[in-house]
């Protein structure tokens, strides 16, 4: 089983060209989405940010996303404390999941690949990139952050110069359809060269 990452900044566009690569048949792990699920059902994730972020964490059960957002992402220190919590979690539980797969290859869709040195975890890593006033407007129109709420993640995410330069595959995502084009490309080459 081939590993492939998908990464890329903060409205990028990550989330919709895992879309166009799971409508050609490939399996996709959202590690965002699979976070929050291990951060609310696994009791040793759970137990370890309630000792460290205090019961406020959860309300009703529920991750207290607002909360921990304030608490993180203008906090260095608390962010790292928090990704050494979450980050093996999800490593674990995506591992468990991709041997299970019946594909070539799978992807890992996450925001932080490059930031965390991972990008040798994986056979190869695709890179989604636009520009950061188009990110954004695409994350302010999508879910009504403020332009400081968002600034205050990019912050913590390396530039889109950067991870060019250790990306496999770069997919500057602007035009749906030339993205779609690319991402048919991309997917060919993955299983003609095997994952790579
Ligand atoms: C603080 C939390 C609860 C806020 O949840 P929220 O629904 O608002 O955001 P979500 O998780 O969907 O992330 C949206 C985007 O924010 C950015 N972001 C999220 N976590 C991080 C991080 N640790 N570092 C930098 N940027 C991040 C990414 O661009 C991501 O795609 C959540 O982001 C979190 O627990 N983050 C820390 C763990 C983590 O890294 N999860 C993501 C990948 S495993
Ligand atoms: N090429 C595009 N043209 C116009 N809108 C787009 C394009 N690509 C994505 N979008 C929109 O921009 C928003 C952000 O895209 P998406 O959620 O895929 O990004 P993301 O990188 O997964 O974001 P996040 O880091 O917040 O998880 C969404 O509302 C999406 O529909």
């Amino acid at each position: 089983m081939k590993l492939v990452g998908l990464t890329g900044g903060i409205g990028s566009g990550k989330t919709t060209v895992a879309k166009m690569f799971a409508d050609l048949g490939v399996p996709v792990y959202d590690s965002d989405k699979e976070a929050k699920r291990l951060m609310r059902s696994s009791k040793k994730v759970k137990k370890a940010i309630i000792e460290l972020f205090g019961e406020q964490a959860y309300k009703n059960e529920k991750l207290n996303k607002k909360y921990l957002s304030n608490q993180v992402f203008n906090n260095g220190e608390m962010l790292k404390k928090l990704n050494a919590i979450v980050h093996p979690a999800v490593r674990k539980h995506f591992l468990e999941w991709a041997v299970k797969q019946k594909a070539p290859y799978v992807i890992q869709e996450t925001a932080l690949i490059f930031e965390n040195q991972m990008q040798d975890f994986y056979d190869s890593v695709i890179l989604v990139i636009a520009p950061q006033d188009t990110r954004l407007q695409r994350v302010m129109n999508r879910d009504g952050s403020s332009k400081e709420a968002i600034r205050a993640r990019m912050k913590h995410q390396r530039s889109d110069v950067e991870k060019i330069a250790l990306a496999d595959y770069v997919i500057e995502n602007l035009e749906i359809e030339t993205t779609k084009q690319k991402v048919s490309a991309i997917n060919l080459t993955l299983l003609e060269n095997n994952g790579r």
